[in-house]
């Protein structure tokens, strides 16, 4: 059903404040959130963008105890960091708060009381695991072992991130606190859950049967949850961070960072607004739009809406508009193994190119499947579209009026067939972006803005003006008329999406303000009208700007894999009377050179003290022949004889294999008699 709002209130997921932000989260949520807005805003639509960051939980404090500083420490780092590139990189928010604001604390608790005075909540004590070194209840992810699933190690009490199922605490194998290391033991303590057993009738009908409209991945999602059976899920943890439960009893007890954090959206809005906040939340004509990824659905379609229809006074969500993930040169993003190109970063390494991420994340965004961000797809969409196409005709059309019209928009003339099409092209474009726009399709709406600069592209290619202009120059004028029409429209369609460009081009072309309403038509400036001075657009990335962020994830994926080495396990036993059947020998080498036509392989000659051996070795990616000249090697002296590209090998040399494949030679510590045994 299509529905009339009066308003929308837009949210975007509240990033947590454990780490800065990266550009997963960009493609997922902000970028998309940010062109929605911009395009109502555009439209002179009433609406609000809420952002903040949540800044409770358990990861917050585990972080805290490894740093040696406290939560709020945390917090306020993070905070400040994320608060600051976002505003750097445009995205537009009408407030930025936090979770841990007096606000907030205060709206979430009332919202507990609300609902507990209300006795929407089920009351119950349970066997929970406790840590008994350091005397504290194991949530979420102070517990960790064996996924029961993938039988992963290290899954988490609430998610194993490798096959991402979510878990209980005593779904794990073998469970450890992440805190002390020790074994944990079962003690009872008492919380609260919502239960959203109760909910799953109103749920089915407004999801399935009201929201058939929603994303097929949301859509999905949710089903599949209904289709599971709902379950009670507890709202409060034992924890010292966070938000106290506001009832008798519950000392030591916090609300669940997932009970507080989308309270968040309102108390960020009270934060702005203390006087009318409400409308924003309560008014049925109010549209209220939650952008977020997919590990965030099950909470802004199920458990939020559960909360906010058992307060009550709440409208629900009109549409949850979620991404699937972005991958990093095919690997999952992560946060804690630093695998992400970071926002702040990249807004220091590549200065005033706000516009550029955000055209290839949207050109790319995971709309409907998980889609993976290369710096190589970055570089290329930058020089063959940004450069080639949008930047290169503007620049064409603006350049020519300078040094044809002294830069004053000159008078239109008799229009071709040619002139025609081109127009009637790009008439109907303004309601093709809408309704892409309308259905959170934001790449093909982007894709539409930038048909509009090829057909420029090629509008101005095909004319020829620079050729033209010797021999028929009243012709010059009409072409660049259109030009300069359709370079003021391209700065309208891309405003959502590129704002720092449409900025500069607005200035360029001295237009006063833009109308979206005005978009598609091809007399946005007037002949006489004076532009300001040309400058380019965009411009090209070179080779070696983009070697250098690819050099720093190598690095980094290096570090992960040092970080993360575990030696293999040990083999079976073996009998000393085996061991005693290997003839090892020290040998020293005298000659060592390239095999032709073998990459890998070194060819040794080696005097093992009766007579000198050859021996085929596949250490060439590691050594430079020459280097191992001279030195005292250990070789398996009795392996039956072996042909190596057509050498026999008489042995093995043998090798340490470091845990990146790379070989280093094994030599002894002092010198000794070729042919020495090894025992
Ligand atoms: N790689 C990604 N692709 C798309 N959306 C993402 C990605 N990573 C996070 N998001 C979304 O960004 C929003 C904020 O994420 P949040 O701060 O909760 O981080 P997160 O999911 O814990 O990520 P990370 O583990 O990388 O820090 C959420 O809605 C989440 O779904
Ligand atoms: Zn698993």
């Amino acid at each position: 059903m299509e529905k009339k709002f009066k308003r929308t209130t837009v949210t975007s997921a509240l990033p947590y404040a454990n780490g800065p932000v990266h550009i997963g989260h960009l493609a997922g949520v902000y970028v998309p959130a940010d062109i929605y807005v911009r395009y109502l805003r555009l439209k002179k639509e009433d609406v609000l963008f809420i952002g903040g960051s949540d800044e409770h939980g358990v990861p917050i404090t585990i972080r805290a105890k490894k740093e040696g500083i406290t939560p709020q420490d945390v917090v306020d780092r993070y905070h400040k960091i994320i608060k600051d590139s976002f505003e750097e990189f445009g995205i537009s928010f009408d407030v930025y708060g936090r979770t841990t604001s007096k606000v907030h604390c205060e709206t979430a608790s009332e919202f507990f009381r609300t609902l507990y005075d209300k006795g929407e909540f089920v009351e119950k004590t349970s066997m929970q695991y406790y840590d008994e070194e350091v005397h504290t209840f194991l949530a979420d992810r102070y517990i960790t072992g064996e996924c029961p699933h993938c039988h992963a190690e290290g899954a988490y009490g609430d998610q194993c991130e490798k096959c991402g199922t979510s878990l209980s605490p005593t779904d794990l194998i073998n469970p450890k606190s992440a805190i002390s290391g020790s074994k944990p033991v079962m003690r009872e303590t008492k919380h609260w859950y919502l239960p959203l057993d109760k909910h799953e009738a109103w749920l089915r009908q407004w999801i399935l049967e009201d929201h058939k409209e929603w994303r097929n991945n949301v859509y999905g999602q949710c089903k599949s949850w209904l289709d599971m059976g709902l379950q009670p899920r507890a709202v409060s943890r034992d924890l010292d961070w966070g938000i106290p439960v506001p009832v008798e009893g519950a000392e030591g007890k916090v609300l669940y960072v997932w009970f507080d954090a989308p309270i968040g959206y309102i108390s960020n809005t009270k934060e702005l607004l203390p006087d009318s906040w409400e409308m924003w939340w309560k008014d049925p004509e109010t549209r209220l739009v939650h952008f977020i990824g997919k590990d965030n659905i099950v909470f802004h379609c199920i458990v939020f809406p559960a909360m906010l229809k058992a307060e009550g006074s709440y409208i629900l969500p009109d549409n949850v508009p979620s991404n699937e993930f972005l991958n990093l040169e095919g690997d999952k993003i992560s946060t804690s193994r630093n695998w992400a190109v970071w926002l702040h970063e990249y807004l220091r390494d590549f200065p005033g190119k706000q516009d550029v991420l955000r055209y290839v994340l949207t050109a790319n965004a995971p709309e409907t499947k998980d889609n993976d961000f290369t710096w190589k797809d970055f570089q290329a969409r930058n020089n063959n579209e940004l450069v080639a196409v949008y930047g290169n005709f503007v620049n064409r059309a603006l350049q020519l009026t300078q040094k044809y019209y002294d830069g004053v928009v000159p008078a239109c003339g008799e229009l071709t067939e040619y002139d025609r099409q081109t127009l009637d092209e790009f008439k109907d474009v303004k309601a093709k972006v809408e309704e892409l726009l309308d259905a959170f399709k934001f790449r093909d709406a982007q894709k539409e803005a930038m048909n509009l600069a090829r057909i420029g592209n090629k509008y101005i290619a095909d004319s020829e003006p620079w050729k033209v202009v010797k021999t028929d120059p009243e012709r010059v004028k009409t072409i660049i008329y259109i030009s300069l029409q359709l370079t003021a429209n391209l700065a309208i369609a891309f405003e959502p999406f590129l704002p720092f460009s449409s900025e500069k081009l607005r200035k360029m072309l001295n237009m006063e303000s833009f109308e979206w309403n005005r978009l598609g038509r091809t007399d946005l400036l007037q002949a006489g009208h004076r532009l300001a001075k040309p400058e380019l657009l965009f411009e090209k990335i070179e080779d070696d700007v983009i070697e250098a962020q690819v050099q720093k994830l190598l690095d980094t994926k290096k570090a992960n894999e040092e970080a993360n080495y575990k030696a293999k396990p040990i083999r079976e036993n073996i009998a000393f009377e085996d061991f005693q059947k290997l003839d090892i020998r020290v040998g020293t080498v005298l000659e060592c050179t390239k095999v032709p036509k073998a990459d890998k392989l070194l060819c040794f000659k080696i005097a093992d003290g009766l007579e000198n051996r050859t021996i085929v070795s596949g250490i060439s990616k590691f050594y430079k022949p020459e280097e191992l000249v001279g030195k005292q090697v250990c070789f398996i002296a009795n392996l039956a004889p072996r042909k190596l590209k057509g050498i026999e090998s008489q042995g093995m040399i043998l090798s340490a294999l470091n845990y990146d494949e790379s070989l280093s030679v094994i030599t002894v510590d002092r010198e000794v008699k070729p042919g020495s045994e090894v025992c």
